[in-house]
Protein backbone atom coordinates (compact mmCIF):
# COMPACT_ATOMS: atom_id res chain seq x y z
CA UNK A 1 0.00 0.00 0.00
CA UNK A 2 1.53 3.27 -0.64
CA UNK A 3 0.94 6.57 0.91
CA UNK A 4 -1.48 9.48 0.58
CA UNK A 5 1.45 11.34 -1.11
CA UNK A 6 2.60 8.46 -2.98
CA UNK A 7 -0.55 7.42 -3.92
CA UNK A 8 -1.11 11.61 -5.35
CA UNK A 9 2.02 11.02 -6.92
CA UNK A 10 0.96 7.69 -8.56
CA UNK A 11 -1.69 9.88 -10.69
CA UNK A 12 0.58 13.41 -10.92
CA UNK A 13 4.27 13.06 -10.33
CA UNK A 14 5.13 10.73 -13.18
CA UNK A 15 8.01 8.80 -11.83
CA UNK A 16 6.64 7.56 -8.02
CA UNK A 17 9.45 6.05 -5.78
CA UNK A 18 8.23 3.16 -4.37
CA UNK A 19 7.94 2.50 -0.65
CA UNK A 20 11.45 1.39 0.45
CA UNK A 21 11.18 0.96 4.12
CA UNK A 22 9.42 -2.16 4.56
CA UNK A 23 12.32 -4.35 2.79
CA UNK A 24 15.23 -2.31 3.37
CA UNK A 25 16.08 -4.19 6.48
CA UNK A 26 16.18 -7.49 4.70
CA UNK A 27 18.04 -6.37 1.70
CA UNK A 28 20.58 -4.55 3.90
CA UNK A 29 20.89 -7.70 5.86
CA UNK A 30 21.86 -10.12 2.94
CA UNK A 31 24.15 -7.93 1.27
CA UNK A 32 26.33 -6.67 4.71
CA UNK A 33 28.12 -10.04 4.62
CA UNK A 34 29.30 -9.31 0.71
CA UNK A 35 29.91 -5.74 0.98
CA UNK A 36 33.66 -5.09 -0.60
CA UNK A 37 34.36 -1.23 0.46
CA UNK A 38 32.25 -1.07 3.92
CA UNK A 39 33.42 2.61 4.05
CA UNK A 40 30.64 2.92 1.87
CA UNK A 41 28.23 2.23 4.54
CA UNK A 42 29.24 4.38 7.09
CA UNK A 43 27.79 7.62 8.02
CA UNK A 44 30.78 9.71 6.81
CA UNK A 45 31.97 11.06 3.10
CA UNK A 46 35.84 11.88 3.66
CA UNK A 47 37.04 14.68 2.05
CA UNK A 48 39.32 12.57 -0.58
CA UNK A 49 35.57 11.51 -1.97
CA UNK A 50 34.75 15.12 -3.20
CA UNK A 51 36.01 17.16 -5.90
CA UNK A 52 37.74 20.35 -4.91
CA UNK A 53 35.17 22.53 -7.21
CA UNK A 54 32.68 21.07 -4.47
CA UNK A 55 34.04 22.33 -1.76
CA UNK A 56 34.32 25.60 -3.30
CA UNK A 57 30.96 25.81 -3.83
CA UNK A 58 29.74 24.16 -0.61
CA UNK A 59 32.07 27.30 1.14
CA UNK A 60 30.67 29.93 -0.68
CA UNK A 61 27.30 28.55 0.17
CA UNK A 62 28.26 28.74 4.16
CA UNK A 63 29.83 32.05 3.73
CA UNK A 64 26.70 33.51 3.39
CA UNK A 65 27.87 35.85 0.37
CA UNK A 66 26.36 33.32 -1.88
CA UNK A 67 24.21 35.33 -4.64
CA UNK A 68 21.77 32.82 -6.60
CA UNK A 69 22.68 31.84 -9.32
CA UNK A 70 26.66 33.19 -9.40
CA UNK A 71 27.25 31.21 -6.29
CA UNK A 72 31.15 30.91 -7.78
CA UNK A 73 32.83 30.00 -11.08
CA UNK A 74 32.57 26.35 -9.88
CA UNK A 75 29.38 26.01 -10.31
CA UNK A 76 27.64 26.11 -13.68
CA UNK A 77 24.46 27.95 -14.30
CA UNK A 78 23.08 25.23 -17.64
CA UNK A 79 19.92 27.12 -18.08
CA UNK A 80 17.73 28.95 -15.03
CA UNK A 81 16.90 26.60 -12.12
CA UNK A 82 19.39 23.61 -13.66
CA UNK A 83 22.77 23.60 -12.22
CA UNK A 84 25.86 21.50 -13.07
CA UNK A 85 29.40 21.11 -11.16
CA UNK A 86 32.15 18.72 -10.68
CA UNK A 87 31.31 16.55 -7.60
CA UNK A 88 33.32 13.47 -6.98
CA UNK A 89 37.01 12.34 -6.99
CA UNK A 90 38.24 9.71 -9.34
CA UNK A 91 38.72 7.87 -5.68
CA UNK A 92 35.14 7.62 -4.77
CA UNK A 93 33.57 6.79 -8.44
CA UNK A 94 36.02 4.01 -8.41
CA UNK A 95 34.85 2.75 -4.69
CA UNK A 96 31.11 3.35 -5.69
CA UNK A 97 30.99 1.75 -8.72
CA UNK A 98 33.30 -1.28 -7.42
CA UNK A 99 30.43 -2.12 -4.83
CA UNK A 100 27.80 -1.66 -7.08
CA UNK A 101 29.08 -3.84 -9.54
CA UNK A 102 29.89 -6.24 -6.56
CA UNK A 103 26.09 -5.87 -5.56
CA UNK A 104 25.02 -6.87 -9.54
CA UNK A 105 27.48 -10.20 -8.90
CA UNK A 106 25.55 -11.33 -5.69
CA UNK A 107 22.26 -11.88 -7.45
CA UNK A 108 20.49 -10.59 -4.53
CA UNK A 109 17.35 -9.19 -6.22
CA UNK A 110 17.14 -5.39 -6.34
CA UNK A 111 13.67 -3.66 -6.34
CA UNK A 112 13.73 -1.11 -8.90
CA UNK A 113 14.66 2.26 -8.04
CA UNK A 114 10.53 3.22 -10.10
CA UNK A 115 8.14 2.14 -12.25
CA UNK A 116 10.38 3.41 -15.52
CA UNK A 117 13.78 2.14 -14.88
CA UNK A 118 14.27 -1.83 -15.43
CA UNK A 119 18.08 -2.04 -14.56
CA UNK A 120 18.81 0.48 -11.65
CA UNK A 121 18.98 -0.25 -7.75
CA UNK A 122 17.93 1.14 -4.32
CA UNK A 123 21.40 2.38 -3.33
CA UNK A 124 18.97 2.75 0.46
CA UNK A 125 18.15 -0.90 0.08
CA UNK A 126 21.72 -2.16 -0.06
CA UNK A 127 23.00 -0.19 3.16
CA UNK A 128 24.46 2.75 1.87
CA UNK A 129 21.44 5.19 3.72
CA UNK A 130 23.98 6.48 6.61
CA UNK A 131 26.39 7.24 3.56
CA UNK A 132 23.88 9.22 1.49
CA UNK A 133 22.54 10.72 4.34
CA UNK A 134 25.78 12.16 5.29
CA UNK A 135 26.37 13.75 1.57
CA UNK A 136 23.12 15.25 1.18
CA UNK A 137 23.66 17.51 4.49
CA UNK A 138 26.92 18.27 4.69
CA UNK A 139 26.96 18.68 0.57
CA UNK A 140 24.03 18.81 -1.47
CA UNK A 141 21.84 20.34 1.04
CA UNK A 142 23.91 23.73 1.84
CA UNK A 143 24.01 24.34 -2.31
CA UNK A 144 20.23 23.50 -2.48
CA UNK A 145 19.19 26.10 -0.30
CA UNK A 146 20.67 29.15 -1.64
CA UNK A 147 19.69 27.50 -5.33
CA UNK A 148 16.09 26.60 -4.04
CA UNK A 149 15.68 28.45 -0.43
CA UNK A 150 11.74 27.25 -0.21
CA UNK A 151 12.12 23.97 -1.39
CA UNK A 152 15.40 23.12 0.44
CA UNK A 153 14.90 24.71 3.50
CA UNK A 154 15.56 21.42 5.10
CA UNK A 155 16.23 17.96 3.57
CA UNK A 156 14.88 14.98 6.24
CA UNK A 157 15.25 11.83 3.94
CA UNK A 158 15.97 10.99 0.41
CA UNK A 159 15.62 7.78 -1.97
CA UNK A 160 18.60 7.28 -3.38
CA UNK A 161 19.30 4.67 -6.59
CA UNK A 162 21.43 4.06 -9.57
CA UNK A 163 20.08 4.15 -13.50
CA UNK A 164 21.88 2.08 -15.96
CA UNK A 165 21.21 2.30 -19.42
CA UNK A 166 22.53 0.28 -22.67
CA UNK A 167 21.56 -0.01 -25.87
CA UNK A 168 20.46 -3.72 -25.04
CA UNK A 169 19.12 -2.88 -21.44
CA UNK A 170 16.92 0.43 -21.28
CA UNK A 171 17.64 2.90 -23.82
CA UNK A 172 16.70 6.21 -21.58
CA UNK A 173 13.88 7.61 -19.81
CA UNK A 174 10.74 8.95 -20.57
CA UNK A 175 10.12 12.68 -19.68
CA UNK A 176 8.56 13.10 -16.35
CA UNK A 177 9.13 14.78 -13.11
CA UNK A 178 10.61 13.43 -9.92
CA UNK A 179 8.72 12.68 -6.26
CA UNK A 180 11.76 14.92 -5.02
CA UNK A 181 11.55 18.43 -4.03
CA UNK A 182 15.14 18.81 -5.01
CA UNK A 183 16.98 15.86 -7.55
CA UNK A 184 20.95 15.61 -7.44
CA UNK A 185 22.09 13.38 -10.51
CA UNK A 186 25.66 12.68 -11.13
CA UNK A 187 27.46 10.72 -14.30
CA UNK A 188 29.46 7.67 -12.57
CA UNK A 189 30.74 5.86 -15.76
CA UNK A 190 31.35 4.31 -18.07
CA UNK A 191 32.31 5.67 -21.39
CA UNK A 192 29.03 6.20 -24.13
CA UNK A 193 27.91 8.16 -26.32
CA UNK A 194 24.27 9.97 -26.79
CA UNK A 195 22.58 10.08 -23.11
CA UNK A 196 21.66 13.45 -22.99
CA UNK A 197 19.31 15.31 -20.81
CA UNK A 198 16.16 17.33 -21.65
CA UNK A 199 14.80 19.61 -19.43
CA UNK A 200 11.62 21.70 -20.37
CA UNK A 201 9.40 23.59 -18.15
CA UNK A 202 7.63 22.85 -14.29
CA UNK A 203 4.71 20.71 -13.67
CA UNK A 204 1.41 22.75 -14.13
CA UNK A 205 2.92 25.88 -15.61
CA UNK A 206 1.35 26.78 -19.28
CA UNK A 207 5.30 25.94 -20.55
CA UNK A 208 5.23 22.79 -18.62
CA UNK A 209 6.08 20.84 -22.30
CA UNK A 210 8.38 23.51 -24.19
CA UNK A 211 11.54 22.60 -24.18
CA UNK A 212 14.12 24.35 -22.00
CA UNK A 213 17.87 22.76 -21.95
CA UNK A 214 19.74 19.77 -23.31
CA UNK A 215 22.26 19.19 -20.78
CA UNK A 216 25.10 17.27 -22.10
CA UNK A 217 27.24 14.36 -19.92
CA UNK A 218 29.44 14.24 -23.34
CA UNK A 219 29.94 18.11 -23.49
CA UNK A 220 32.95 17.99 -21.38
CA UNK A 221 34.21 15.03 -23.02
CA UNK A 222 34.29 16.42 -26.26
CA UNK A 223 35.76 20.01 -25.85
CA UNK A 224 38.74 18.46 -22.77
CA UNK A 225 39.17 15.23 -25.03
CA UNK A 226 40.66 17.82 -27.80
CA UNK A 227 42.93 19.40 -25.75
CA UNK A 228 43.70 16.21 -23.69
CA UNK A 229 44.28 14.93 -26.93
CA UNK A 230 46.93 17.30 -28.08
CA UNK A 231 48.70 17.37 -24.92
CA UNK A 232 48.48 13.59 -24.99
CA UNK A 233 48.93 12.83 -28.27
CA UNK A 234 52.89 11.20 -27.79
CA UNK A 235 52.04 9.46 -24.66
CA UNK A 236 48.36 8.49 -26.35
CA UNK A 237 50.85 6.69 -29.08
CA UNK A 238 52.63 4.91 -27.05
CA UNK A 239 49.47 3.38 -25.31
CA UNK A 240 49.54 -0.12 -25.31
CA UNK A 241 45.76 -0.24 -25.95
CA UNK A 242 43.56 2.12 -28.19
CA UNK A 243 40.74 1.39 -25.93
CA UNK A 244 42.11 1.91 -22.34
CA UNK A 245 43.17 5.70 -24.02
CA UNK A 246 39.83 6.63 -24.93
CA UNK A 247 38.24 4.99 -21.30
CA UNK A 248 40.77 7.39 -19.76
CA UNK A 249 40.16 10.15 -21.60
CA UNK A 250 36.18 9.82 -20.70
CA UNK A 251 37.21 9.27 -16.95
CA UNK A 252 38.97 13.00 -16.84
CA UNK A 253 36.66 14.76 -18.81
CA UNK A 254 32.98 13.63 -17.48
CA UNK A 255 32.51 11.44 -14.80
CA UNK A 256 31.49 12.81 -11.71
CA UNK A 257 30.08 15.99 -12.47
CA UNK A 258 26.45 16.23 -11.25
CA UNK A 259 23.50 18.24 -11.61
CA UNK A 260 20.81 19.50 -9.39
CA UNK A 261 17.55 20.78 -10.12
CA UNK A 262 13.77 20.49 -8.64
CA UNK A 263 11.60 17.59 -8.73
CA UNK A 264 8.54 19.37 -10.28
CA UNK A 265 10.72 19.89 -13.84
CA UNK A 266 9.94 17.67 -16.27
CA UNK A 267 12.97 16.13 -17.82
CA UNK A 268 13.79 12.98 -19.66
CA UNK A 269 17.27 10.96 -20.55
CA UNK A 270 17.41 10.76 -24.33
CA UNK A 271 18.23 7.22 -25.30
CA UNK A 272 22.26 6.03 -25.47
CA UNK A 273 23.51 5.12 -28.32
CA UNK A 274 26.79 3.57 -27.45
CA UNK A 275 28.10 2.15 -24.09
CA UNK A 276 26.96 2.16 -20.38
CA UNK A 277 26.17 5.03 -18.97
CA UNK A 278 25.48 4.65 -14.92
CA UNK A 279 24.07 7.37 -12.54
CA UNK A 280 23.55 7.99 -9.24
CA UNK A 281 20.18 10.17 -9.02
CA UNK A 282 19.34 11.38 -4.69
CA UNK A 283 15.92 13.07 -4.42
CA UNK A 284 15.77 14.73 -1.64
CA UNK A 285 12.88 15.49 0.68
CA UNK A 286 11.52 18.46 2.74
CA UNK A 287 9.04 17.37 4.74
CA UNK A 288 7.93 20.64 5.81
CA UNK A 289 7.39 22.29 2.70
CA UNK A 290 5.46 18.86 1.41
CA UNK A 291 3.20 20.14 4.10
CA UNK A 292 2.84 23.78 3.56
CA UNK A 293 2.10 22.66 -0.06
CA UNK A 294 -0.58 20.18 -0.13
CA UNK A 295 -2.25 21.34 -2.81
CA UNK A 296 0.99 20.88 -5.60
CA UNK A 297 -0.13 17.50 -6.81
CA UNK A 298 -3.67 18.30 -7.57
CA UNK A 299 -4.83 19.01 -10.80
CA UNK A 300 -7.00 22.36 -10.22
CA UNK A 301 -3.81 23.78 -9.81
CA UNK A 302 -2.72 22.88 -13.46
CA UNK A 303 -2.59 25.81 -15.77
CA UNK A 304 -4.41 25.75 -19.09
CA UNK A 305 -1.63 24.66 -21.45
CA UNK A 306 0.22 27.76 -23.38
CA UNK A 307 0.22 25.65 -27.31
CA UNK A 308 0.95 22.34 -28.59
CA UNK A 309 3.82 20.92 -26.76
CA UNK A 310 7.23 20.92 -28.02
CA UNK A 311 7.87 17.35 -29.55
CA UNK A 312 11.04 16.55 -27.08
CA UNK A 313 8.94 17.14 -24.26
CA UNK A 314 6.25 14.62 -25.09
CA UNK A 315 5.60 11.69 -22.49
CA UNK A 316 4.71 8.31 -24.11
CA UNK A 317 4.17 7.31 -20.16
CA UNK A 318 1.85 10.53 -19.22
CA UNK A 319 0.80 12.57 -22.13
CA UNK A 320 -2.59 12.47 -23.36
CA UNK A 321 -1.77 13.60 -26.99
CA UNK A 322 1.57 11.45 -27.34
CA UNK A 323 0.54 9.59 -30.39
CA UNK A 324 -0.94 12.87 -31.94
CA UNK A 325 2.19 13.79 -32.21
CA UNK A 326 4.81 11.05 -32.48
CA UNK A 327 4.70 6.91 -32.89
CA UNK A 328 4.97 4.45 -29.80
CA UNK A 329 8.77 4.17 -28.61
CA UNK A 330 10.71 1.40 -28.81
CA UNK A 331 13.09 0.31 -25.87
CA UNK A 332 11.13 2.26 -23.26
CA UNK A 333 10.33 0.28 -19.87
CA UNK A 334 6.44 1.52 -19.55
CA UNK A 335 3.26 1.76 -20.41
CA UNK A 336 0.67 4.26 -21.12
CA UNK A 337 -1.78 3.40 -18.97
CA UNK A 338 -1.32 6.46 -16.59
CA UNK A 339 -1.12 9.18 -19.62
CA UNK A 340 -3.03 11.65 -17.67
CA UNK A 341 -1.67 14.94 -19.18
CA UNK A 342 -2.68 17.67 -19.76
CA UNK A 343 -5.65 17.34 -16.88
CA UNK A 344 -9.10 17.58 -18.59
CA UNK A 345 -10.08 21.19 -18.97
CA UNK A 346 -6.35 22.37 -18.94
CA UNK A 347 -5.46 21.24 -22.62
CA UNK A 348 -3.96 24.10 -24.90
CA UNK A 349 -6.52 25.40 -28.18
CA UNK A 350 -6.88 22.72 -30.86
CA UNK A 351 -6.22 19.68 -28.42
CA UNK A 352 -6.04 16.70 -30.41
CA UNK A 353 -9.15 14.86 -30.74
CA UNK A 354 -9.03 12.06 -27.86
CA UNK A 355 -9.68 9.36 -30.99
CA UNK A 356 -6.01 10.54 -32.00
CA UNK A 357 -4.37 11.04 -28.60
CA UNK A 358 -5.26 7.58 -26.46
O1 LIG B 1 19.02 9.10 -16.51
C1 LIG B 1 19.14 10.14 -15.90
O2 LIG B 1 20.22 10.73 -15.81
C2 LIG B 1 17.93 10.74 -15.25
C3 LIG B 1 17.11 9.75 -14.53
C4 LIG B 1 15.93 10.37 -13.91
O3 LIG B 1 15.54 11.45 -14.25
C5 LIG B 1 15.19 9.65 -12.87
O4 LIG B 1 15.50 8.48 -12.60
O5 LIG B 1 14.27 10.24 -12.28
FE1 LIG C 1 14.00 12.13 -13.01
Amino acid sequence: MGTVTSLFARWWNTVPALEEDEEEADATKRYRPLRKHPELFQARVPATWVAPELLEIVNACKSGNAKKPEICSALRVEVKDVYSFLCFSPEFVKLFVSEIENFYASGIPARRPNSMNNYGVIVNEIGMRPMITEFQQQYIWPIAKVLFPEEASQFDSHHSFIVRYTAAEDLGLDMHTDDSDVTFNVCLGYDFTGATLTFCGYMGAPDHRQATHVYSHEEQLRVRSVCLILMLGFLVRFCAKAARAKAMLAWIAEIGRAVLHLGSRRHGADDIENGTRMNLIIWSHNSAWRRAHPSRLRREYYSKEAGPPDPVCLSYTHDRDFLAYKEKPSGRASGRNRAWCPPPGKEYENFPDSDETM
